[in-house]
């Protein structure tokens, strides 16, 4: 019984997810730690689970983080929230950090602070090797000019993703009114289609170049549970293709889980995939099933183009259009961006939207880079539907122009 029991509890690469998760949100949404674990002793998060975050981070070399993190527990340790780590085991992680920013005085006069502070055994913590390369360190200081301003939120930047974190926060996106205006959205009855005709999709433009299409009410909300209920046994961490050796591998770049779904599991499943090829009038023999992608608090996917995910496919094989199923509202986070084309599009429980990775020459078309931003607030459900290049020759024609 207990056994059960302990195999469900977090291990210690769980706890480890989760900082990174934690440190994922804080850098992309600019967040200062006490905002994220609340200002009473008795918040979720203990002195301990902050230092773990610090310690991750360091190792991570997010040192800016690392620093906010320290603050955060230090300022719970004078709150006299109940800790095994103690303030020693903060500050000489500090001196750490300092050290490897080449904040040397800063290191150096930490070091010296708990050398001299009596209570503590800190012979055994602090290698008289390590002050010594300190202080030889601060005498060739010349030149070195990579000081940190420790406690400042603002100098949360790191490298930017072809924007895609700035989107992620509202910003950047590049839609003008004028442009906005010759958006439109419709009823659509299709090619023909008796289930259109009886009744009409709610199409509408999200984004003009590339035509980015959002159906919406495309799902009920009874199929979304028969769909939710279906993966969940199935639900396993998401894997991503490895460009160079085309093996699929677990990454950083794309943390949910995610579940694969067949036509024969009910039909449910081949209902709502025959709504799929009505709306986009694309043949759905060759597309692969359907994929059911779960994030959680800080689940993401990085940029990526949807139809690279194994560069040695031939062309028929090939994701010529993605059909993206909302099949939840995020509370906060968890919009699709486009970094190169600056679009945003929030989850809207429901809906679809819809677009071709490849251009009518077969080329991939670089403006439908995409990622999925952190979810900050709550649990993302979607559905992917890829549709591939085979048997769409009559239904979307090719051209030789490289600009549709
Ligand atoms: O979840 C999203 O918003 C996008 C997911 C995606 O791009 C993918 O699974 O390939
Ligand atoms: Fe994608």
């Amino acid at each position: 019984m207990l056994l059960s029991k302990t195999q469900l509890l977090p291990n210690e690469n769980n706890l480890d997810g989760i900082a990174v998760a934690i440190i994922r949100l804080q850098e992309l949404y600019r967040l200062d730690p006490k905002d994220m674990t609340g200002l009473e002793s008795h918040s979720a998060l203990s002195p301990d689970g902050c230092f773990h975050i610090a310690v991750i981070a360091h190792q991570n070399q997010q040192f800016q983080c690392a620093i906010l993190w320290i603050q955060e527990t230090m300022r719970k340790l004078h709150e006299g929230a109940e800790a095994v780590v103690t303030k020693e085991n903060v500050l000489t992680l500090l001196t750490s950090i300092q050290f490897d920013v080449c904040n040397l005085h800063f290191a150096l006069g930490v070091t010296q602070l708990l050398m001299h502070n009596d209570n503590l055994n800190l012979k055994t913590i602090l290698q008289p090797a390590y002050t010594n390369s300190l202080i030889e360190n601060i005498k060739n200081l010349d030149g070195m000019q990579h000081f940190i301003t420790p406690f400042d939120t603002s100098a949360l930047h790191r490298p930017m993703q072809n924007g895609y974190e700035a989107l992620c926060r509202g910003q950047g996106i590049k839609m003008n009114p004028k442009r906005q205006k010759k958006l439109v959205c419709r009823y659509m009855t299709g090619e023909g289609s008796p289930q259109l005709i009886y009744a009409p999709a709610k199409e509408e433009e999200e984004w003009d170049e590339p035509l980015i299409l959002r159906y919406h009410d495309i799902i009920s909300l009874s199929e979304i549970e028969v769909i939710k209920r279906l993966s969940r046994p199935k639900l396993a961490r998401a894997k991503v293709s490895d460009p160079v050796t085309g093996k699929f591998v677990y990454t950083t770049v794309r943390v949910s889980k995610s579940a694969w779904l067949s036509n024969d599991e009910s039909p449910v499943v081949a209902r709502v995939n025959q709504r799929l090829a009505d709306i986009t009038g694309l043949d759905m023999n060759t597309a692969e099933e359907l994929q059911v992608a779960n994030y959680g608090i800080g689940g993401h996917y990085e940029p990526h183009y949807d139809s690279m995910v194994a560069n040695g496919l031939p062309f028929t094989e090939k994701r010529i259009a993605t059909v993206l199923l909302y099949m939840s509202d995020v509370e906060v986070g968890g919009a699709t961006v486009f970094p190169d084309i600056g679009a945003a599009l929030p989850p809207k429980r429901g809906s679809a939207v819809i677009w071709f990775n490849l251009l009518k020459s077969g080329e991939v078309d670089t403006r439908t880079l995409h990622a999925a931003c952190p979810v900050f607030v709550g649990s993302k459900w979607v559905a992917n539907k890829w549709i591939c290049c085979r048997g769409q020759e009559f239904r979307r024609r090719c051209t030789l122009s490289k600009s549709d």
